[in-house]
């Protein structure tokens, strides 16, 4: 594998439980990279691994085609930003940013220098001499960005960095921190559970499911080509039927159900056979007309028919659940249709994933 920071077959374990199992991953110099899972998927652990607070029972890590599997942190070139500021509270913004480099030995003017060369990167030049309780949310977090980017380091891990900031404070540092790293150029692996954070921030994003990379790619490729019903899932596509389909040729017939029509739609790069399947969607990728519409052809995707139960609108469109029998869908549509309608929904080829139901 070529890259920058290569972790190979990596094992790690929590006394009998093995955490991460068997991760692949390899980052290019530059690159920002999320890794995004549910709650306990492994994404703290793998970046502890990295940092060299975990040792990998099996696999290596290296930099730059240094092997550093068993290297203490200090020795590694990283530096990491956690969810808590983790500041000195009896220090000044000044000491807290130049904690590193005293620790480091740095001689007292070049550390000076660099504490202000942070400072105006992150835009805190006024707040030197404040402590962190004096500061606000998104300035601590600033400073202890600017702590972590004093070193100088090769890479930067970010644990949830904004997971404390208050939902717009949190929308400006997503774009702050990911503007800096790429006028700085700097490696970084960055954590989090909030899909649109991983995708506004991230050049890659790496699934993590039960201590497993479930998918990794660019943002678009993770939303519009989820490779599993897993990755579907956890991308937004909630919506979920179960179908029958027969595979021939560069085409998906998708046999008549008790809630859709006969379809066929082009095979893509899906990859099925035929049976039974697991169709999924988001709600505002569907069009709603009312049943029984005679435009509505075998050839625009999957036809489904349904019931009206309940209406709101949260903002832009109105959304509506829709039983399918035992199955209730949400769909969002620019018109409003009322509770207790009979509607039809299609999804068109390119917005339906489709998996094989085992
Ligand atoms: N020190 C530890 N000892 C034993 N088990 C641990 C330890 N730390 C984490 N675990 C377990 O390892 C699994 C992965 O934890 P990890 O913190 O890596 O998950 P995560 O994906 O970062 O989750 P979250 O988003 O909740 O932080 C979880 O099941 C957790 O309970």
């Amino acid at each position: 594998m070529d890259g920058y920071l290569i972790i190979s077959k990596a094992h790690v374990r929590y006394g009998n439980t093995e955490v991460l199992r068997g991760i692949d991953l390899s980052v290019r110099k530059g690159e920002f990279v999320a890794l995004l899972g549910s709650s306990g998927c492994g994404k703290t652990t793998l970046l502890r691994t990295l940092a060299g607070f975990n040792t990998p029972t099996d696999g290596t890590i290296s930099i730059d085609g240094r092997d550093v599997t068993r290297q203490p942190p200090d020795k590694r070139g990283m530096a990491l930003v956690f969810q808590s500021y983790a500041l000195w509270p009896h220090m000044s913004v000044d000491q807290n940013i130049g904690y590193g480099l005293k620790l480091r030995r740095v001689e007292a003017t070049a550390a000076r220098q660099r504490i202000d060369e942070m400072k105006a990167l992150l835009g805190l030049q006024a707040l030197g001499s404040r402590k962190p309780s004096e500061l606000s949310g998104g300035q601590r977090q600033r400073v202890a960005l600017g702590r972590a980017l004093a070193i100088n380091p090769d890479i930067l891990l970010l644990d949830e960095p904004l997971s404390n900031l208050d939902a717009r404070i949190r929308l400006t540092v997503r774009h702050e921190i990911s503007a800096l790293q790429r006028r700085l150029g700097i490696t970084a692996v960055h954590v989090t559970h909030d899909r649109e954070e991983a995708m506004v921030m991230a050049d890659r994003i790496v699934i993590m499911n039960g201590g497993e990379i479930a998918q990794a790619g660019s943002p678009q490729e993770v939303y519009n080509r989820p490779n599993s019903d897993f990755v579907a899932a956890f991308m937004g596509a909630e919506n979920v039927v179960e179908i029958n389909v027969n595979v021939f040729g560069n085409s998906i017939g998708i046999s008549e159900g008790r809630n859709n029509r006969k379809a066929v739609i082009d095979r893509g790069d899906r990859q099925l056979v035929t049976g039974k399947a697991i169709a999924r969607f988001r709600s505002e990728a569907v069009r709603m007309t009312p049943a029984g519409d005679a435009s509505v052809s075998e050839r625009d995707g999957l036809v489904l028919t349904g019931q009206v139960s309940q209406v709101s609108y949260p903002g832009g469109l109105w959304r509506h659940v829709v039983h399918l029998g035992e199955t209730s869908l949400i769909v969002d549509s620019a018109t409003r249709f009322e509770e207790g309608a009979a509607v039809e929904i299609t999804v068109p080829e390119p917005a339906l994933y489709i998996f094989a139901r085992n």
